[in-house]
């Protein structure tokens, strides 16, 4: 069985990412898999631990990070983000195309340390509707807001490190361009 491949959906928050992968994840064809990253972040409404994050404190985040137990991880607006090493290995293993949905700086450690890594990033079709969507999303606090859209522009910056990088006008069009180039990719690994 070969191995699966790596998948990297990066892009600012509340670009679309995490709706554009649950579409993606409608598509049983693209075999993908989703990895689950650990985080010191309080769980939002709706938010289920070991579902959506692995919801640690502080002292066992840099535990893991102590025991090299993460592929990448950052700290993104006062909050440390990883993802758990173990868990994506054992996937690739069976042959899973894995999908990590992560900020910039956790992406640049993964592009060098996986080159063949499938690297997407998703931008918005502008910076007001960027802010649109992270308002109307309601799930952040005003203060908290602010510094993800400054640290959006920032983040937008670097999207050339990546191999494609996608609008997301409508969910539709944004999930049916990454399948394609995620179909594209395997294609090649075959
Ligand atoms: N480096 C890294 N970033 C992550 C990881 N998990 C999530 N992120 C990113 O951290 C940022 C903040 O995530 P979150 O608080 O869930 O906000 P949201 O993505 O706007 O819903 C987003 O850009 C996520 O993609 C991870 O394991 N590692
Ligand atoms: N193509 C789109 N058009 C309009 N709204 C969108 C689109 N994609 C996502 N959204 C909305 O934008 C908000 C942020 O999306 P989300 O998936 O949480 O972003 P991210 O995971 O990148 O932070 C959500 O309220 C979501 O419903």
């Amino acid at each position: 069985m070969s191995k699966g491949l790596l998948i990297i959906l990066s892009g600012p928050s509340g670009v679309g990412k995490g709706t554009v992968r649950a579409k993606l994840f409608e598509d049983q064809t693209l075999n993908l898999a989703y990895s689950i990253s650990m985080t010191t972040r309080s769980a939002r409404p709706g938010e289920v631990d070991g579902r959506d994050y692995f919801f640690v404190d502080r002292d066992t985040f840099e535990k893991k990070v102590a025991e090299g137990g993460l592929l990448e991880h950052a700290e993104f607006v006062g909050n440390y983000y990883g993802t758990p090493k173990e868990h994506v290995e054992k996937l690739l293993n069976e042959g899973k195309n894995v999908l990590l949905e992560i900020e910039v700086q956790g992406a640049l450690q993964v592009m060098a340390k996986v080159p063949d890594a499938l690297t997407i990033f998703l931008v918005p079709p502008s910076m007001e509707e960027l802010e649109r969507r992270i308002r109307g999303r309601r799930t952040e606090a005003e203060d908290i807001v602010r510094q993800r859209l400054e640290k959006a522009e920032r983040e937008i910056k670097t999207k050339d490190n990546y191999k494609h990088v996608v609008v997301n006008n409508t969910i539709d069009q944004a999930a049916s361009e990454i399948a394609a180039i995620i179909r594209s990719a395997i294609k090649k690994q075959d």
